[in-house]
């Protein structure tokens, strides 16, 4: 893996005559999770997408630029809100299917380690159509950890999990993706103050930052400071929807 480096989006966007949100000022830090939260519908996605430089609905006034200054694109690896399984594929060639289309030759055994850790090992032959919504997550997720990218960027990919899976998936991924600059959009405050090193709010007037716990991410379930600052996160929450 080559070295992660930050990444920085400042500017506003319009979906036709409309501004979705204005005076956004995001920094991802090189090798830290960032964590970016907000009501529904307010750009969150779309914030992701911008990075990707994959086609939006509207128009992005402003500057998205890593800190190294080459490209973004070639480098990160993206976890779609919809799981984006061929639904053709076997689970096991779903979650090798990047390296397939790289042209390069796959590393089953990583592949099958990747999918043990997830918890789908006697899942690995059936199609997604034969999968739960939380089979199917767990299952883009392997597919997403396989990926040796410096950037990672992850759209809600635990929100179809039972909570005790989620613990697990999020452990999983703090484990497998350490050092790498990521970006999880997440709608559970919760989820944000365990994982992030940094926590975003999203409005249509900008970013706040909101302050983590000093201990550092991972951090444990039943940690009181993670207690105390998600609660408030979410009473924060509530007043800005
Ligand atoms: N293809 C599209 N055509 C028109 N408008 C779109 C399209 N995709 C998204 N939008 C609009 O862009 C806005 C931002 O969408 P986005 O998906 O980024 O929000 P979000 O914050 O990620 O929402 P959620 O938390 O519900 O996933 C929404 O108002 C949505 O209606």
């Amino acid at each position: 893996m080559s070295a992660p480096t930050s990444i920085a989006l400042r500017g506003s966007y319009r979906i036709a005559d409309e501004m979705l949100f204005d005076g956004v000022a995001l920094t991802m830090p090189a090798g830290e999770w960032s964590c970016l939260l907000g009501r529904s519908g307010v750009g969150k996605s779309t914030i992701l997408r911008l990075i990707l430089g994959l086609e939006t609905a509207g128009q992005f006034e402003g500057t998205i630029a890593a800190g190294d200054g080459k490209p973004i694109g070639g480098r990160a690896s993206y976890m779609a809100q919809s799981d984006l399984l061929l639904p053709w594929l076997s689970l096991r060639e779903n979650v090798v299917l990047g390296v397939r289309l790289r042209g390069e030759r796959p590393d089953f055994d990583k592949a099958d380690a990747m999918i043990a850790q997830v918890g789908l090992t006697d899942d690995h032959a059936k199609k997604p159509g034969a999968l739960s919504g939380g089979m199917r997550q767990r299952a883009a997720l392997a597919r997403t950890l396989m990926e040796d990218c410096p950037i990672v960027l992850l759209d809600e990919p635990f929100s179809a999990l039972d909570a005790g899976t989620r613990a697990d998936m999020q452990d999983l991924a703090a484990r497998v993706l350490a050092g790498r600059t990521v970006l999880l959009v997440t709608h559970d405050p919760a989820e944000a103050c365990r994982l992030g090193h940094h926590v975003n709010v999203l409005s249509a007037t900008g970013i706040a930052h909101w302050p983590v716990p000093e201990s550092a991410p991972i951090r444990g379930v039943d940690d009181p400071e993670l207690l105390h600052t998600q609660a408030s996160l979410l009473s924060h929450l509530r007043g800005a929807a």
